[in-house]
């Protein structure tokens, strides 16, 4: 593996072409498992966890252990970018900056490889951010246990930002989230006997305009929430009134009492249908993430030593309702998420997002050197950080 960016540039569009469902992450694996096999490897140990990657670098005297956490799965979106290197898998794309995390994520690697530190250095490949979660599996499993970082870090690309922006706030930075799909089930029929049969797709209709009081009308309005539906599905044909409709989305919430008061609420107006169309319908909840909360005492130092070190400008933001499973990491083990500028006007989750690549060279410089000072500090008192 070459060092220079344009190595790990040309890596993020090859790694773009290849997007893959969660835990399907079968191609990108491999590619990663080739990039991390040509680097020197008398200081490297590697484990595969499901299609995800550990990477340990081992220290020249070590203390403790840093931790860097790239996702790797695709989202489910048909490409509509400008790029010659656009994806080569139907119907999935990089639409949420993973291709770039990854190619950030070998270019850490690749640095301590050839610059070694103290510590060890912990590089993981997760998989499943966008669904079901490969956070929290990953945490709890073996391949992971005896190389636990004690600090952790990870970034995501931020449209709306310049390049040359890291974005970051201590404490909450995203929402907690909670999956959310709906199956009502009632008695289709033919289309010229409406009264012989029970509409889902009106019962749906119905629910779906009822579900947007839940945020306007139900939670304190100095809270903030969303209940988002992304996807809805009714029938058969034109001329058939529809068995069974399905509605999908999320939740999201920036405290876990709101989200409970939103699911309460739901699960009410669900009842309500269930009353009004003589219907039957079923709740789940799919996959929760927790909110991402930056341990305060070292966002601040790292944001005072970003002020310091010139390798990006600091913009400290307010929090988002996206959500990141990375949030478990942040539960387990002290470290921050930052938001990184790509500055690009199609928001994540579009099929025309084309993030600046120039934002590469300012994560890797700042999350590089970063890890470098904070592993020459002194240790207090024998604390890990
Ligand atoms: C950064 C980002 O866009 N993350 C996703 C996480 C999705 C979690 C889950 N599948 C859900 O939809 O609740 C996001 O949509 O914020």
């Amino acid at each position: 593996m070459s060092t220079g960016i344009e190595t790990f540039v040309r890596y993020r569009r090859q790694l773009h072409q290849i997007p893959e469902p969660g835990f399907e992450e079968f191609e990108t694996q491999r590619y990663l498992l080739d990039r991390i096999a040509e680097l020197p490897q008398d200081r490297i140990e590697i484990r595969t966890w499901r299609t995800g990657i550990l990477v340990k670098v081992q220290g020249a005297d070590p203390k403790r252990t840093f931790g860097y956490r790239a996702d790797m799965d695709g989202l489910p979106i048909e490409e509509d970018t400008s790029y010659e290197f656009r994806s080569k898998h139907p119907g999935y794309m990089h639409a949420c900056g993973h291709d770039m995390h990854m190619a950030i994520g070998l270019a850490v690697l690749s640095h301590f490889v050839h610059n070694p530190i103290n510590d060890h250095l912990v590089v993981i490949f997760q998989p499943a951010e966008e669904g079901p979660g490969g956070a929290k599996p990953i945490l709890a499993s073996e391949e992971l246990a005896d190389w636990m970082p004690d600090q952790i870090v990870a970034l995501h690309v931020a449209p709306e930002y310049e390049v040359g922006t890291i974005a970051i706030r201590p404490g909450i930075l995203f929402a907690n989230t909670s999956e959310l799909f709906i199956d009502l089930t009632g008695k289709g029929g033919h289309a010229a006997y409406p009264h012989r049969a029970n509409d889902m797709v009106v019962a749906a209709a119905h629910l779906l305009v009822q579900l947007q009081s839940v945020v306007s009308r139900n939670v304190n309005p100095l809270d903030a929430a969303v209940v988002t539906i992304g996807k809805i599905e009714g029938g058969t044909k034109q001329n058939i009134i529809a068995e069974k409709a399905r509605l999908e989305g999320t939740i999201r919430t920036l405290s876990k009492q709101t989200m409970e008061l939103v699911k309460s609420r739901i699960e009410s107006l669900v009842k309500g249908t269930e009353a009004s169309f003589e219907c039957t319908a079923r709740i789940d909840y799919g996959s929760n993430y927790m909110q991402v909360y930056n341990n305060e005492e070292i966002t601040s130092e790292f944001m005072d030593w970003l002020r310091g070190s010139g390798t990006a400008k600091l913009y400290e933001c307010t929090e988002a309702m996206t959500g990141e499973d990375f949030g478990y990491f942040l539960e387990n083990i002290p470290g921050f998420m930052f938001w990184l500028g790509v500055d690009t006007p199609y928001g994540l989750h579009h099929a025309k997002l084309e993030p600046d690549e120039g934002a590469m060279p300012v994560a890797i410089d700042t999350v590089t050197r970063y890890i470098r000072w904070k592993s020459e500090q002194p240790l207090a008192g024998g604390k890990a950080l």
